[in-house]
């Protein structure tokens, strides 16, 4: 029988509480302040506790605190009342498993309990809750998203990143098309490798030679020492070549010759290096009407185009806005010491009706200006820049409806993500679990 310690100074409402949990197969012990528990946890191991905030002699985060420091990895999670729910979200970020908010709902406090005991089977560490739910193993920056565009992407990385084959990826400025390259060099075999990022369109096109493939010291003016390429800097992992519509004709010859003979010469040099290297490149204009307009070079089309993805826009993937809003702000939080907690109701509908013409990258800087100037613990509207906030205006005398209708299949396609896991519905779309239960109610969702 599974263990939980329950923490709670209201005498009434704990035994109350003991007693449905009892009923519910679970053995409860309970405590009426921190120190009695910090004693309790000396002397037995628990499966789950749950803690008021606030306690006699502290509040349950400083109780959190020494859980984490005692390396004690039991879940815990928070009771709180509804006006404590920002405190709440702070000690989710300190590694409190998850908070349930009074009065409750039987059915959430089990279903807090199941997630809570089924994540201590499957993790032996702290859980990171959030960021390790999104990030892939690899532990890059690559949140994965979770609408079907996403996991179409996700799917094709997976795919292709332990072969060697060359990878063409497409898509609008911003959409994370270098993010996407390094997830799948940190996801191949040659991971432990080098990772060579070159932006083509910066190279001036007479020393695009010396970049790629080095050069002697003396082999020209201006070459006071001898520099290695960036094909031999890769060698034995890989290289991403950005927006490589941008070579030039000369430069696409030399590019293709390298990687047939897999071999380079640096500029003023007899001896040729042999390179192992697998190619990334990457581009946002069309380069198939390049090759038939004679622009690009088809073989070398082909050469690099062994498999293509196409990463989509970021309005073509609404359903994951909420979810990279959320990282975007967790790492501007951290970038600039702030604790912002979250995003008005408004922000994000504004954020779900906006075009998003820059892709990822405008949502992040929107984010990062939108935290450095937030004073208060959510980001509202009086931050946002004007462009967003005047497309909403001229959209909103007909998008009132198209807003809750939104809402209406975000929830939808949430709870069917989470496999109709409220908590884990809630948590993709940022917001409270009981928020989650009144629009289930408010629109209908069975
Ligand atoms: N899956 C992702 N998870 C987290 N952050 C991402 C993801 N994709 C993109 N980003 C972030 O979005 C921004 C733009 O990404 P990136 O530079 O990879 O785009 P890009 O398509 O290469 O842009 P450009 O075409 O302008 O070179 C970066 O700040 C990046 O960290």
């Amino acid at each position: 029988m599974k263990q939980i310690l329950l923490i709670e100074d209201d005498v009434s409402f704990s035994k109350m509480l003991k007693h449905f949990l009892e009923r519910h197969q679970y053995a409860v012990t309970l405590s009426y302040n921190i120190n009695s528990a910090s004693t309790l946890l000396k002397n037995q191991k628990y499966d789950l506790i749950f803690t008021d905030l606030r306690l006699p002699d502290g509040s349950g985060i400083d109780l959190l605190k020494q859980i984490k420091k005692d390396k004690n990895t039991v879940p815990v999670v928070l009771m709180t009342g509804y006006a404590e729910v920002s405190t709440a979200v702070q000690a989710m970020k300190q590694g409190a498993f998850d908070y349930i908010s009074k009065p409750f709902n039987p059915d959430e406090v089990l279903e807090v309990i199941n997630n809570a005991l089924e994540q201590k089977a499957t993790t032996n560490s702290t859980p990171e809750k959030i960021n390790t739910d999104k990030k892939n193993s690899t532990n890059t920056e690559f949140v994965k998203g979770i609408s079907a565009a996403s996991k179409t992407l996700n799917e094709y990385i997976k795919l292709v990143a332990p072969t060697d084959l060359s990878v063409l990826i497409t898509g609008e400025s911003g959409t994370g098309k270098e993010v996407v390259a390094k997830t799948i060099h940190l996801e191949s075999l040659r991971k432990d490798k080098p990772f060579i990022p070159v932006d083509c369109g910066a190279i001036p096109k007479e020393i695009a030679s010396s970049e790629f493939f080095g050069h002697k010291k003396g082999s020209f003016t201006g070459a006071t020492e001898d520099k290695i390429g960036h094909f031999e800097a890769a060698n034995g992992g890989t290289l991403f070549l950005d927006e490589v519509g941008n070579l030039t004709y000369e430069n696409q010859i030399q590019l293709l010759r390298a990687l047939q003979e897999r071999k380079v010469k640096p500029v003023g040099s007899n001896t040729e290096i042999n390179v192992d290297i697998r190619l990334i490149t990457a581009t946002n204009e069309d380069l198939l009407n390049a090759v038939e307009k004679g622009t690009f070079r088809e073989d070398l089309y082909h050469r690099l185009n062994e498999f293509s993805i196409k990463i989509p826009n970021l309005k073509e993937r609404n359903n994951d806005l909420i979810l990279y809003a959320d990282f975007f702000l967790e790492k501007a939080n951290k970038q600039l010491n702030k604790s912002v907690i979250g995003f008005s109701k408004s922000v994000l509908n504004i954020f779900l009706d906006y075009a998003w013409p820059g892709n990822l990258r405008e949502l992040s800087n929107v984010i990062k200006r939108a935290t450095l100037l937030t004073q208060t613990e959510l980001i509202d509207t009086n931050v946002l820049p004007s462009e967003l906030t005047q497309s909403k205006e001229t959209a909103q005398s007909n998008a009132s409806f198209s807003t809750k209708e939104n809402e209406k299949t975000l929830i939808i396609n949430a709870l069917k993500e989470a496999n109709n896991n409220k908590t884990n519905a809630a948590k993709l779309l940022n917001i409270t679990r009981k928020t989650l239960y009144n629009k289930i109610k408010e629109y209908d969702i069975n």
